[in-house]
């Protein structure tokens, strides 16, 4: 099997991305690790850390070599302003914002084989001026694909979402019938193509306390969600269960079972899979035209410098890149 070629894009400058990025480094990765950054700033960090790292020039003409202990290839990028551990500066914004197309523009050509991203400073970056709600609605920007998923995965546990970054009170209006049936069959497709599962098991948490409680505690449920789920499973025969209550839904009896879990939203979803796996989960993004994963944690910004960052979920999320292009 050919060396696959992963994108890696440290994210903010001030916070423990770089600082993961040295550390992975003192390990050998069976692709080679295209980290999208400026080298001084990891020769910085990793100085700061005790650690020793090589650099080498990126060279897109010639063939992906995997990457040996205690070195790292470099496409480089110039920060605007000199980072500082933990002191978050918006005129570093634009060149965070400028190392994810450049990843995303190199996976979508083919360059790359997958892109996995570190942790970014959503607040700063919109700060700067730039309207920027993560990485998942960039990437699915910026490939021109209306609708992607995002799914976190723990060992025992998968958790997907309808909807991402919006506020609470924009949530029920967005679960509409249309953008559930999307959700649900980019969920499907993927879960057979990239992940190998024949029929996936869907589970689905219903938007209101007990799943609306028959219609006392909320409608959705009656009005968009089980007619929705119901055309699914009749037009495409799709293995869905629910929806359920959420509160009761994140059991061994249903999770034995279950191939995925559907949260409705944000903070439905990913505190369970977080309390089960922080630190050794990855972001997966369905429905975009490429392999991307991401860490579970944010920048973490107190840590920078510290030494103290753990790098669990980075690794995760580089080993399931390299899997799942290895597949492709
Ligand atoms: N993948 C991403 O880009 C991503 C993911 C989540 C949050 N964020 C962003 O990060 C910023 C800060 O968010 P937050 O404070 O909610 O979450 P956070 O993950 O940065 O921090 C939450 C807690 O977890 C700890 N922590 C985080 N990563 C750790 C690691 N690798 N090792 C040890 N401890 C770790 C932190 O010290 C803190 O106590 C926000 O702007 C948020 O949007 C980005
Ligand atoms: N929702 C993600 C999480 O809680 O881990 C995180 O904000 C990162 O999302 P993006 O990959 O879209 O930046």
């Amino acid at each position: 099997m050919s060396t696959k070629r992963i994108a890696v894009t440290p994210g903010e400058p001030a916070g423990i991305g770089p600082d993961l990025v040295v550390q992975l480094a003192q390990q050998a990765w069976p692709a080679e690790l295209v980290v999208c950054a400026d080298p001084e700033l990891l020769a910085s960090r990793a100085k700061q850390l005790g650690l020793q790292v090589t650099f080498r020039p990126y060279q897109p003409n010639q063939a992906p070599k995997p990457q040996e202990a205690g070195t790292l290839t470099i496409a480089p990028f110039k920060l605007v302003s000199e980072a500082i551990c933990g002191q978050l500066d918006e005129q570093n914004s634009t060149y965070v914002v400028e190392t994810l197309r450049y990843a995303g523009e190199k996976n979508m050509s083919g360059e790359f084989d997958a892109v996995v991203t570190g942790p970014v400073h959503k607040g700063i970056i919109n700060q700067a001026g730039i309207s920027f709600s993560g990485h998942t609605e960039f990437f699915a920007h910026q490939a021109n694909c209306p609708d992607v998923v995002m799914m976190l995965a723990t060992p025992g546990l998968q958790v997907a979402l309808v909807t991402t970054h919006i506020p609470l009170a924009y949530v029920a209006k967005a679960i509409t019938r249309q953008r559930l049936q999307h959700i649900i069959k980019i969920l499907d497709a993927d879960l057979k193509s990239k992940f190998g599962i024949i029929s996936p098991k869907i589970y689905v948490c219903g938007l209101n306390p007990h799943a609306g409680e028959d219609g006392h505690l909320g409608r959705e449920e009656i009005d968009v969600i089980i007619p929705a789920l119901n055309e699914l499973r009749e037009e495409f025969q799709m293995n869905i269960v629910g929806p359920l209550p959420a509160d009761t839904l994140f059991q061994p009896k249903y999770l034995q079972d279950a191939d995925v879990v559907l949260a409705m939203y944000h903070d439905q979803g990913l505190p369970v899979l977080k309390s089960q796996g922080f630190g050794k989960s990855v972001n997966i993004t369905l429905g975009l035209p490429y392999i991307r994963t991401s860490v579970d944690h944010g920048t973490a910004l107190t840590l920078a410098g510290t030494g103290k960052a753990d790098i669990g979920s980075f690794v995760c999320a580089l080993n399931k890149a390299i899997e799942l292009s290895s597949k492709n």
